[in-house]
């Protein structure tokens, strides 16, 4: 084989290179080393990195994932108290699916930097707002921005939010995402209400449940079949009839990989010879964690993108942040009037 070469240069935390291996800082402040342990020391140490102290506490924050019962008690009270309002539907927005906030009644605003403890949002058509209110009459929050595990956020961080409308009071969890559509029947714009997912993280052995389980949330060891609720998928398969878009609407299997690279021809072949139908960045575990505290799961993937699993020259195959921000808002009154029509039926049977 020729044409490949490793030449085994050092990389730095801020993007250089420096085959001697000395480190460069672009402010100019001194790089600090840390143990393997985890302290954060001065001196030269075995290991390097070229964080600044600053840097270094704003990653650990970032990376911080145990959040005790009595934190997100708080978080809990503070948006109880905050709005009002003890909500019993908690929506997730999608990629370029804020929307699905925009038309909660009667909102009480909160913007995720100003929520203690709450993670802020990074990713593009995630505006980092917490919305609660009502819709179709009932008690609702929508989170305007979710976090995902490309983003540098641990699973249970992405996911906490969840814990928090579990003691907001939450009983039903919709979950929405944009998705490459593999199922090579799906079309884009079209609708996957989730039946299953393939745990791709989990395969790698990376759970928003690992560390210690606290039973007030659930147990140890929590059954995941029957997740998406059954009842659900079929009063919003019934919807979709009197929507007039029965035609796309499909139920599949769901598989969220890490991200934020897009997926490759080979990668989307084994994805779909495992019986995945969709594939995105997100939402699995949100339901493992909804699953774990027992809510009622309902999870919906718009497909924004064809994902095809033939090799192709042309840029217009290749996946695009853009492009699903574009398919989102296209579709984003079709999804509104799903999920209300869906939180009425709720309601209804209250
Ligand atoms: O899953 P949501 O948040 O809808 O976003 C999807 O869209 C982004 C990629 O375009 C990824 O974040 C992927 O997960
Ligand atoms: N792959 C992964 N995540 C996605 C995609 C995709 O094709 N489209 C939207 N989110």
């Amino acid at each position: 084989m020729t044409g490949y070469s490793s030449k085994n240069d050092v990389a730095t935390a801020n993007g250089k290179q420096n085959g001697s291996g000395n480190q460069t800082v672009e402010n100019g402040s001194k790089p600090t080393a840390f143990t393997p342990q985890g302290n954060h020391a001065s001196s030269e140490n075995n290991i390097q990195c070229s964080l600044t102290s600053d840097e270094f506490r704003a990653v650990n924050l970032m990376r911080q994932d145990m959040y005790p019962y009595e934190v997100i008690q708080e978080i809990a009270d503070f948006i109880v108290k905050g709005s009002g309002i003890r909500p019993k539907i908690g929506i997730i927005c999608g990629s370029g699916l804020g929307s699905l906030a925009d038309i909660i009644q009667n909102p009480k605003v909160f913007e995720y930097e100003k929520i203690p403890n709450f993670p802020v949002s990074t990713v593009e058509g995630h505006a980092g707002r917490l919305v609660v209110g009502t819709l179709e009459g009932a008690n609702v929050m929508a989170m305007q921005g979710r976090f995902h595990f490309y983003e540098g956020y641990p699973l249970a961080k992405c996911s906490m939010p969840v814990r928090v409308m579990k003691l907001c009071g939450v009983e039903y969890l919709f979950a929405t995402n944009a998705a490459g559509g593999i199922n090579p029947k799906y079309a884009v714009g079209d609708i996957m209400l989730m039946h299953d997912h393939v745990n791709m993280l989990g395969f790698a052995g990376n759970s928003p449940l690992q560390g210690p389980n606290d039973p007030r949330f659930g147990p140890r060891f929590p059954a995941l079949v029957n997740s998406y609720n059954k009842d659900l998928i079929n009063k919003a398969i019934e919807i979709s009839k009197t929507m007039g878009i029965e035609s796309s609407v499909h139920v599949g299997v769901y598989s969220c990989l890490g991200g934020p690279t897009y997926e490759t021809i080979a990668e989307l072949k084994a994805l779909r010879m495992m019986g995945v139908d969709a594939v995105g960045m997100s939402t699995v575990h949100e339901v493992i964690t909804a699953r774990h505290c027992d809510m009622k799961v309902f999870a919906f993937s718009l497909i924004t993108n064809k994902c095809s699993t033939e090799y192709s020259d042309k840029k217009d195959d290749e996946a695009s942040h853009d492009e699903v921000m574009a398919v989102a808002k296209n579709r984003q009154k079709t999804c509104c009037e799903l999920v209300s029509r869906l939180v009425a039926e709720i309601q209804k049977t209250a």
